[in-house]
């Protein structure tokens, strides 16, 4: 029976390997990959490994003797009782004596008393009276680090196990636990220490340590804790944390990363691990053990920094958007909404504006926000309104073409939502096409009450994008896709709108400049040029700028290259975020109480 099994394992494999042959001939994709891996002379190896296990398991081959060494000693001493050996007897001697002859040996012996691990040292004899409290714990250390920190107790000068980080060495033995006191390292007694000579105690131990630790009386599985996963909404470096109790154990993260929370039990320093933010990693990420965890300060400690360091910056302005002096408003003859000459031009014109908007002169938006957000899997039901689609890149990048694009091709399917202004309607125009026309007082009062997404002067008119216009388009079933200034995005984050971020940003230089050699740029309603070589090095910077301070709410980045393709990737990335599971935050997700 288990021959025709090894039998069927190598003759599954060289059938699949002949098969993948004909289709690395018929040239399908991935096939040529899997026909290298396949015929890797590793796979044969392991094969023949396993193949070999498998041998040994059915003939069951059991030692001789247990104490092949011992025997040989006993040989050996018999053969130098003789007075006068033969030269077999001292060629027999010589043999039995050389390193490698008891080397091989002595894992005969190992390996006939099925003993595998560490020899552990004796237990010391001056067992003090209250011994069952306390607990030798032997740990072999093969150069990882130990994988827990201590603290000292001020008062009485006790060194404590405080934390037990998730998957490291300390972790995975299950014998030192968050709260355990100790005693002794290595013979060493370590109560008096401070906890930087039992951290070198530790440094200069290697293979294996020792460990006498009275176990903390109500000890907490540690582990049991249900891991939460949360996006770095900040950067944070545990080397430069003064506060850390343990940088070499701390992990660095930056915004917009995604983190596995496995234990929140510490109220000023949790333990994670990253993930990469897909959602199927999401669903499959193991709970524990596999990687070792690092030391994060929790969201409150997070945020004390976040008010420190905010008290001692100075202090910001947020600049409103400014008006830009245009020739005149023109129509392109295109009935897009939110597509206007004069509409773009009081949002896009000025390069600076979009610059100071992500350098200097807005909110640091890192220095307020909450340092993380937990995050779920989401699958929109059917019934309910599509996601917010919202397209964020530096001026020029080609966000509206794209987005133009896109509703050209799918005008049943997605619409930007028709905006508001004061200007007066001009013959061919419709009120709810073009724009909304509303009066200034009107407008103004919407300002007031918070109506709108953005706004601004151009030409002395008002022109704005009001979330009721937003919330028009997803109320007739279609997907709204607008684009916006980074600092609108914030606003926008809403469980109603559920907002999914797409990031176009420029190729690489060469691509840039050689895929808008024939492209255009919009100077006022008028006038247009082509790029210069001062646009696509403000374009690269621009982009690089608020992909740096907005990366967070990023939920994609997508490359403008090649128009045709970037509009076929923009397509299915939405109806992705509209159709299969995504991460949002938690709270977009919970039911109201
Ligand atoms: N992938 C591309 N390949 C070639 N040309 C492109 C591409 N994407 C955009 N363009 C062109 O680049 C120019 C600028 O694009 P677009 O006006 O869409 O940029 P924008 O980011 O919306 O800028 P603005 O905010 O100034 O309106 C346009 O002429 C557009 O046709």
């Amino acid at each position: 029976m288990r021959q025709s099994i090894d039998e069927d394992v190598s003759e599954a494999l060289s059938c699949v390997v002949e098969d993948v042959g004909h289709a690395v001939s018929r040239n399908v994709g991935g096939a040529e990959l899997l026909h290298e891996l396949l015929n890797a002379p590793w796979l044969r190896s392991l094969l023949q490994i396993y193949e070999c296990l498998l041998d040994f398991e059915v003939s069951t081959p059991t030692p001789l003797l247990a104490y092949a060494s011992g025997l040989s000693h006993e040989v050996m001493s018999a053969v130098q009782m003789i007075q006068h050996p033969s030269a077999g007897a001292r060629e027999l001697h010589r043999l039995l004596s050389s390193p490698h002859i008891q080397a091989l040996l002595s894992s005969h012996d190992s390996v006939a008393q099925a003993d595998f691990g560490p020899v552990l040292p004796p237990l010391p004899d001056d067992m003090a009276e209250d011994e069952e409290a306390m607990r030798i714990v032997c740990l072999v250390k093969n150069n990882q680090p130990l994988g827990a920190t201590i603290r000292r107790d001020e008062e009485t000068g006790a060194i404590y196990i405080a934390r037990v980080i998730h998957g490291g060495l300390a972790d995975r033995s299950r014998l030192l636990h968050a709260g355990d006191l100790l005693v002794e390292v290595n013979g060493n007694p370590v109560a008096g220490l401070e906890p930087e000579q039992v951290i070198q105690i530790l440094m200069n131990s290697h293979g294996t340590i020792l460990f006498k630790v009275i176990p903390e009386a109500a000890q907490s599985s540690g582990n049991s804790q249900k891991p939460v996963f949360m996006k770095a909404m900040v950067d944070y470096c545990p080397l430069l944390d003064t506060c850390s109790p343990c940088p070499p154990a701390g992990m660095m993260f930056s915004r917009g990363e995604l983190l596995q929370v496995v234990d929140q039990s510490d109220a000023r320093w949790w333990q994670a691990r990253k993930i990469s933010s897909s959602p199927t990693n999401i669903s499959s990420s193991p709970s524990s053990s596999s990687t070792c965890a690092g030391i994060i300060p929790s969201a409150s400690m997070l945020r004390s920094k976040q008010r420190e360091n905010w008290w001692s910056q100075p202090l910001q302005v947020h600049t409103c958007i400014k008006p830009y002096e245009a020739d005149s408003d023109v129509t392109d003859g295109i009935y897009l909404a939110g597509f206007r000459r004069s509409f773009r031009l009081w949002r896009r014109t000025s390069y600076r504006r979009r610059r100071q908007s992500c350098s200097s002169c807005s909110p640091d938006t890192s220095s307020l926000c909450p340092p993380y957000e937990e995050v779920a899997l989401y699958q929109r039901p059917p019934q309910e309104n599509h996601r917010l689609i919202i397209l964020l890149g530096a001026t020029r990048v080609g966000v509206n073409e794209l987005r133009k694009n896109l509703i050209k091709l799918n005008p049943s399917s997605f619409q930007s939502p028709v905006p508001h202004t004061t200007r007066p309607m001009r013959a061919g125009e419709q009120t709810g096409r073009e724009y909304h026309f509303i009066t200034r007082e009107l407008f103004e009062y919407m300002v007031c009450n918070h109506r709108f997404v953005e706004y601004g002067h151009f030409k002395g008119q008002l022109y704005g994008t009001s979330t009721d216009s937003i919330d028009d388009v997803l109320r007739r079933g279609r997907m709204c896709i607008i684009d916006v200034e980074p600092h609108s995005i914030q606003p926008l984050r809403s469980k109603k709108l559920k907002p999914f971020v797409i990031f176009i940003k420029p190729p690489a230089a060469d691509r840039l400049r050689e895929t808008r050699r024939n492209a255009r740029i919009l100077l006022s309603c008028r006038e247009t040029r082509e790029f210069r070589e001062e646009d696509f090095v403000d374009l690269e910077e621009t982009s690089l700028l608020i992909e740096e301070k907005y990366k967070q709410f990023f939920d994609f980045t997508l490359e403008n290259n090649e128009l045709q393709e970037s509009c076929r990737k923009l397509y299915s990335i939405i109806k992705e975020a509209q159709e299969e599971e995504q991460l949002i935050p938690v709270s977009w997700s919970r039911e109201e109480e």
